[in-house]
C-alpha cells in the first residue's frame, strides 16, 4: 500500500545475521524497484541431478518482526529452463526461526543443475501473518456452493456468460 501522498511505504526492517560461509556474498535484493521478491543467492556450490533435491545453504539467519514471515519462492526463469522449483514452494520462514535460511531446490528437469556459490536461486518475500482463532460450532451456514469443490463449476472451459 502506498501512503496517501503517493510515496512508497518505509522497508520493514529485517534483521538478517551473516553465518561464516556467507562472507562476501551480495544480501538478498530486489532486482527492480517494483519487485515483490528479493533474489537470494546460494552460499554452496552444488550439482543437482535430475529429480534430485537439496536445502541449498544462503549463508544467512534473520529475524522477521512479529506478525510477518518471509516466504521462499521459486524463480520462474529456472523454473521455466532448466525445471528448478522450490519443492516446498512457498517456504515458510517463521519470525521466531534463527537457524540458516535454506531453500529445498529439486530439479523436475532431465539434466543435472550446477548450482555455484553467488547464483540467485529462489526469492524471498516478505508477508504478514494474521493469525486464526477456531471458534467451534455444531453448523455452518449455508452457501450456493456447498459442499461442491475440485471442479465442480466446470472444467476448463470458460463460464457461460
Ligand atoms: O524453505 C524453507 C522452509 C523452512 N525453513 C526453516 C525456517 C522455518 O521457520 C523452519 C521450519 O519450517 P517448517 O515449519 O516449514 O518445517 P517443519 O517440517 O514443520 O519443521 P518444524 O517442525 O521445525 O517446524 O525451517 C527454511 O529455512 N526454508
Ligand atoms: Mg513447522
Amino acid at each position: 500500500m502506498h501512503s496517501s501522498d503517493g510515496s512508497a511505504p518505509e522497508p520493514v526492517p529485517v534483521l538478517v545475521k551473516r553465518l561464516p560461509h556467507g562472507e562476501g556474498l551480495d544480501l538478498p535484493a530486489y532486482a527492480t524497484d517494483g519487485a515483490a521478491g528479493m533474489d537470494v543467492v546460494a552460499a554452496e556450490d552444488v550439482t543437482l541431478a535430475p529429480g534430485a533435491r537439496h536445502a541449498v545453504a544462503t549463508g544467512l539467519a534473520v529475524a522477521i518482526p512479529p506478525h510477518f514471515e518471509i516466504q521462499v519462492r521459486p524463480r520462474s526463469g529456472l523454473a521455466l529452463k532448466h525445471g528448478i522449483t522450490v519443492a516446498n514452494a512457498p517456504g515458510t520462514i517463521d519470525s521466531d526461526y534463527r537457524g540458516e535460511v535454506k531453500a529445498i531446490l529439486i530439479n523436475h528437469g532431465t539434466e543435472p543443475f550446477a548450482i555455484r556459490r553467488g547464483d540467485r536461486v529462489a526469492q524471498l518475500v516478505l508477508a504478514p501473518v494474521v493469525r486464526a482463532g477456531w471458534v467451534e460450532v455444531a453448523e455452518l451456514e449455508h452457501t450456493a456452493r456447498g459442499e461442491g469443490g475440485f471442479g465442480s463449476t466446470g472444467g476448463v472451459v470458460s463460464l457461460k456468460p
